[in-house]
């Protein structure tokens, strides 16, 4: 029964909702002055109707088309026939003085499309018919026979044959009763502290506990009264309301709400007007950010860049601002969502105190504070019940929402906002950003920029269902490091199994990729060139480990700085270090294939790779245990998981769940710490990345892609005992000389030493190996120097040129 009465209360309120064309932006302006206009005017006719209504009277009785048709006819009213005409028919013919009813109804009608609700529409209109028609009997009642020969009827013909019924009916007393009688019942329907009111007003003694404790046993029993007529049912939204209309009276709200509430309730007050139940609060969030143009300023000392001195940074006018039409959200969607989750929290019992809306650009985050003594649990609990009220996926709720002492339900809105890459690269905080590597991912929830510098993750794990924007998000990081990054200082190593999601940067291969000197293609795709790359990674690291030891500095930041500052020599082997970014499309494509092999250099990479700027970005479609394992998980602690298909996988990455009731889209949670960030990944569209990489090929490059350190596979780790000495390189002594005077064995000492290429210094170094002034190749480490000094290296070296 009392579920029935609750649809039927529910299906009232979808009828009072107001019309779509009401929450449109471009004709809400409109009809709000030209309601305003009408309010006036009608204002202007019921006042002046008094006045005027005596002389105007005869003029009134003919028919509205006559009256403003015959030209002759002038009346006195201020507004004109159609005002005069009005006027009567309400006043007169209608409820009399109780008509300014109908006048306060436009009033309150006109705030709401203005935006100020002061009321709920359909109390207002439901209390106010009521009112008119009690008003206008009573009226009619109290002074028809002292007005008999004014032209005004004080309740109207309604009221009159009303009165004049009830009279012949029951008699003056009879009807003195009713009306008296009708009054109260209206009072107690609507104020639910009535009885208790009139209670302390005629019976003042002091109070007892045990009287506090009927008072609070009463409102309960209206709440049954009340349902039919579908009033609020609910303790506070009735307390509100007696406190609305009875603004001087002495209100018991105290008696009812503990302590606790009271505070949260004046606060609340303070800052909204009283709706029917809770009042939705909005946080309005600027949607524009601001924008800046791009500026790159010239460097001091050295300038890296200055090896490509005309680079140009791409312009924002190759991205696209994408919009979605008519994305916003409406007052009417976010009051029909506030209602839904309050009535099914209500429907479990769970009062709350306060509700909060923040708007973003897919998902609009309800904050609420539950009544004091709600088990949190409970409410996380409801989450699915919450998700069936509002049909709709993508629900999640925050309980509690970490530092703020709220609980967030996070609902899709029903038009989802495209945030494009366009605005956020644009962004103030993107391009005043001083992160080494800024990444630009999106917007969050309160429609902030998500930027994060990518150094101090130090590498990222992206999981995601197929479809839901991993691509995409992955071309966001690296369309925003392109837009901030020179070629000199940004390198990177793109990996894609999969052939053809990153095959879009081939062009841009002179500029900003780095892959083994002997590859031909700049995107990497082979399983076993997968393997060599990250070993020569291992490689390239061990040796800006070696730069960084004999520079005394920390980290690539410092170095670079030294460098900058001509502090390093370059003869010593010094040079400039960009930033290497590792990026892996299908990173469960590798591990399935190659296990260890790939996993073993990944792993080292990320546990050590940090402080010379190297950093990884590994994403799969498939978040199981297998190819996300221990030691992946273990070194990627920042992880952004994409919409997946179960808890399982998003426990799997974020080690909690929530990733599987994302809503799709570029709709992600990031995990940096032990907190989840809700953010919507910006969008850039292939076209737009193809705009971009145009752009920079068409400029002057490098002559190459960055070469990584040559990586000498198992396969070829016998070949020096073929060697010919005899055919030794010219470099072959020198090369000798250096190794032992430095005692170090790499083959990037010796490359950059003589100017050589890889292959050559390879080669190098093989000889080397063969003449036993080096020891074999052992994986990522540097070769062992086997002569300990130049007396046995000149001795040897006789021995081998003979
Ligand atoms: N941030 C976004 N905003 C709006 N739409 C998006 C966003 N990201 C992705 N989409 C939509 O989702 C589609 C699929 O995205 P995407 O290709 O990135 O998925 P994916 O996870 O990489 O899939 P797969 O793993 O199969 O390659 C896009 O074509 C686009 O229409």
């Amino acid at each position: 029964m009392a579920k029935k009465k609750k649809n039927s209360t529910t299906k009232a309120k979808s009828r009072f909702s107001a019309p779509k064309f009401l929450s449109d932006e471009r004709t809400k302006p409109l009809i709000g002055i030209a309601l305003s206009l009408f309010t006036i005017y009608v204002g202007l006719a019921f006042v002046s109707f008094f006045f005027t209504g005596g002389a105007d009277q005869s003029k009134l009785d003919i028919k509205w088309l006559e009256l403003i048709t015959d030209s002759k006819v002038r009346v006195e009213n201020w507004t004109g026939k159609t005002g005069a005409y009005i006027s009567n028919l309400f006043i007169n013919k209608g409820f009399g003085i109780a008509s300014f009813s109908f006048l306060y109804l436009l009033v309150v009608l006109t705030l709401r499309v203005w935006g100020l609700k002061i009321q709920s529409l359909r109390k207002t209109i439901i209390y106010t018919l009521l009112f008119c028609i009690w008003f206008s009997v009573l009226m009619s009642f109290l002074f028809v026979k002292s007005t008999s020969h004014s032209f005004l009827f004080l309740g109207g013909i309604h009221g009159f044959f009303i009165s004049e019924w009830l009279v012949s009916f029951v008699g003056n007393v009879g009807t003195l009763f009713l009306v008296v009688l009708s009054f109260l019942t209206f009072i107690t329907l609507a104020f639910q502290n009535s009885i208790s009111f009139f209670k302390k007003l005629f019976i003042r003694k002091p109070k007892t506990d045990t009287e506090e404790d009927q008072d609070l046993s009463e409102p309960t029993d209206n709440e049954e009264l009340n349902e039919p007529v579908s009033f609020p049912s609910t303790k506070k939204s009735m307390d509100e309301e007696s406190e609305e209309e009875d603004d001087d009276e002495p209100t018991n709200d105290s008696e009812f709400i503990p302590k606790e509430e009271i505070i949260l309730e004046q606060e609340v007050k303070k800052t909204k007007a009283v709706s029917d139940d809770l009042e939705l609060k909005i946080e309005t969030v600027s949607k524009q950010e601001e924008t800046v143009s791009i500026k790159h300023g010239p460097m001091e000392d050295f300038d890296p860049t200055l090896d490509l001195s005309n680079y140009k940074y791409p312009p924002l006018e190759l991205l696209e601002a994408h919009h979605a039409s008519n994305s916003s959200v409406g007052k009417e969607e976010l009051e029909s969502n506030k209602d839904k989750i309050v009535e099914t929290l209500r429907h479990y019992k769970i009062e709350i105190t306060q509700i909060k809306a923040t708007i973003g650009p897919t998902i609009t985050l309800y904050e609420i504070v539950p009544a004091p003594g709600v088990r949190i649990s409970k409410i996380k609990n409801l989450e699915d019940d919450i998700a069936l009220s509002l049909s709709a996926l993508g629900i999640r709720i925050i309980a509690p929402i970490p530092g703020k002492g709220t609980i967030g339900i996070e609902v899709p809105n029903r038009k989802p906002e495209i945030v494009s890459m366009k605005n956020i690269i644009a962004s103030k905080k993107f391009q005043e950003s001083t992160y080494a590597l800024p990444v630009a991912l999106g917007k969050t929830i309160s429609n902030e920029t998500y930027t994060l510098d990518l150094t101090k993750m130090p590498h990222l794990l992206v999981a995601g269902a197929t479809g839901q924007g991993k691509s995409v998000g992955l071309n966001a990081i690296i369309t925003s490091l392109l837009y901030k990054k020179h070629p000199s200082q940004l390198k990177f190593v793109l990996i894609d199994p999969k052939k053809v999601e990153l095959s879009i940067y081939s062009t841009i291969e002179k500029h900003f990729l780095a892959k083994l000197p002997d590859e031909e293609e700049p995107i990497i795709t082979d399983i076993h060139k997968v393997i060599a790359t990250l070993n020569s990674l291992c490689i390239e690291m061990d040796s800006r480990y070696d730069l960084l030891k004999k520079a005394h500095a920390r980290n690539i930041k410092e170095y670079n700085t030294k460098f900058v500052k001509r502090g390093l020599n370059p003869e010593n082997g010094h040079r400039y270090l960009p930033y290497i970014v590792v990026i892996i499309d299908e990173f469960a494509d590798l591990i399935m294939t190659a296990g260890k092999e790939v996993e073993t250099p990944i792993a080292r990479i990320a546990q050590l790779a940090r402080a010379i700027g190297i950093h990884m970005i590994i994403a799969t479609q498939r978040p199981s245990t297998n190819i996300i394992t221990g030691v992946i998980k273990a070194n990627f602690p920042a992880r952004i998981a994409f919409k997946v298909a179960s808890m399982i996988d998003s426990r799997t990455i974020l080690d909690s769940p929530g990733a599987n009731q994302l809503i799709g889209r570029g709709d992600m949670l990031i995990s940096l710490t032990s907190e989840l960030v809700r953010v919507q990944c910006a969008f850039v569209d292939t076209p737009e990345v193809e705009a971009v990489t145009e752009f920079i090929q068409k400029q002057q490059s490098y002559p190459t892609a960055m070469f990584l350190p040559e990586y000498v596979g198992e396969s070829s780790e016998n070949s020096a005992t073929d060697i010919d000495l005899q055919k030794r390189d010219a470099l072959f002594e020198d090369a000798a000389r250096l190794v032992v005077s430095s005692q170090q064995g790499s083959t990037s000492g010796i490359q950059r030493r003589f100017s050589i290429g890889y292959n050559r210094a390879g080669r190098i170094v093989d000889q080397l190996e063969a003449a036993g002034i080096v020891g074999p190749f052992e994986g990522s480490k540097a070769r062992q120097v086997l002569v300990q000094d130049e007396y046995s290296l000149e001795k040897l070296l006789r021995d081998v040129l003979q």
